[in-house]
């Protein structure tokens, strides 16, 4: 008998039902052609469950993901939403709460850009001659995205904000870990990005990574300041291999890193907990803009199904033959309207449908 593997998918608001439709099409063939035996079940998560049972993360939603060995999200969040109170809105209801519940605290974000393809970047060819390959792996559970308290306070003559950013050592220790581990599988360099002139936290964070990274004397690592980092990455993005960030400063980055590629609709990210468990998701959001347009890039999600399948399911060649597809569909020449310079683009589907293609001739 076949083992069985169970795929929680939410796919959530804006271009996330559009660009999960597509990643259906490539489940579908591994479950045909490679005879892999997934079952898929969808849950409700964001603002469209906001709508339909008045709560943004149901327990429903929250048990299907408990009783699956994966979760495969689209993305949450838009406009509909922004009035709510910050409490109610999809990011602070579902998103964090689901990353939390499940310990998602390892955020890796790969950016790849490819030699072939290095004129899909916004940058001078002369700068990604030989294409680029950063991990950006963000602590995903802590820093201010979390902290307590965050209130809005406002009184006679007074009108003010609070966020709290929190570090446990214990998050920085088991977050680096991650990040000199993957560097080890890479080019054995690791960046960490900080903000250790002014933040106590920083401060804390840079006194940990170096503690740990003399338990890995093969791993270079070095320090940056945030602001330079952003800088650097535009000046020169091949010369980082593992960037390792707190949460709200690895949200910036990898977004920065993503857009390098060609497009943030190309990155995809894997958030695990130390059992390999994990949520996959695009690391771009809803994209309100090109909602229901049928121009939305399904690669992020495409890509993150093969996260999925290498990290959790352990299926490493099946991930391989899904990037290979990806990589191939766009040597073909097939570009989405986010990637393309001209007016010659194709749809959601039809890039689905190339990548379908490409990836059948793989098999
Ligand atoms: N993990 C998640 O579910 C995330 C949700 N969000 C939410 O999404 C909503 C919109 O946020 P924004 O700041 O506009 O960020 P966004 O990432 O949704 O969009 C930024 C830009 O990138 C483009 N883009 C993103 N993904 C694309 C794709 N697959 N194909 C083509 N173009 C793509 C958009 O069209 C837009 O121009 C907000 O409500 C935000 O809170 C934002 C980031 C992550
Ligand atoms: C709600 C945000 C923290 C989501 C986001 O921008 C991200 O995870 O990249
Ligand atoms: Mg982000």
């Amino acid at each position: 008998m076949h083992k069985k593997y169970k795929i929680a998918i939410l796919p959530g608001d804006g271009i996330g039902p559009e660009v999960m439709q597509e990643t259906y099409k490539i489940i579908e063939i591994i479950k045909k052609k490679l005879l892999i035996n997934i079952q898929t079940s969808e849950y409700d998560i964001g603002g469209i469950s906001i709508d339909k049972h008045g709560i943004a993360l149901p327990k429903k939603t929250l048990i299907g993901c408990e009783k699956s060995d994966a979760i495969l999200l689209g993305s949450i969040g838009g406009p509909k939403w922004d009035i709510l109170p910050p409490k109610e809105r999809p990011e602070i209801a579902s998103l964090l709460p689901i990353r939390k519940h499940f310990n998602l605290f390892a955020n890796l974000r790969p950016s790849i850009l490819h030699k072939k393809l290095n004129y899909l970047s916004p940058l001078k060819k002369n700068n990604i001659k030989d294409g680029f390959d950063i991990l950006c792996v963000r602590e995903l559970t802590g820093g201010i995205y979390f902290g307590k308290p965050r209130i809005e306070i406002n009184k006679k003559n007074m009108h003010y904000a609070i966020d709290t950013s929190i570090y446990h050592k214990y998050e920085i220790q088991r977050i680096a870990e991650i990040a000199f581990q993957e560097s080890l599988k890479r080019r054995c360099k690791v960046t960490s990005i900080d903000k250790a002139n002014v933040l106590y936290t920083s401060k804390l964070w840079r006194k940990t990574v170096n503690k740990i990274s003399k338990k890995y004397p093969k791993v270079h690592l070095s320090h940056l300041y945030f602001d330079n980092a952003v800088m650097q990455i535009i000046k020169n993005p091949n010369q980082f291999d593992v960037i390792l960030c707190p949460n709200l400063i690895g949200d910036v980055i990898s977004d920065e890193c993503g857009s390098l590629t060609g497009s943030i609709g190309m990155l995809p990210s894997a958030s695990l907990n130390t059992k390999n468990f994990g949520l996959y998701e695009p690391a771009g959001g809803a994209a309100p803009d090109t909602q229901g347009k049928n121009i939305a890039n399904p690669i992020a999600q495409i890509l993150s199904l093969s996260m999925l399948i290498k990290h959790s399911l352990k299926m490493n060649h099946i991930s391989n033959l899904i990037n290979t597809a990806v990589y191939k569909t766009l040597l073909k020449g097939f570009r989405t309207h986010d990637i393309s310079h001209d007016k010659n683009f194709v749809t959601t589907k039809e890039m689905g449908n190339e990548i379908v293609k490409s990836f059948i001739e793989e098999l």
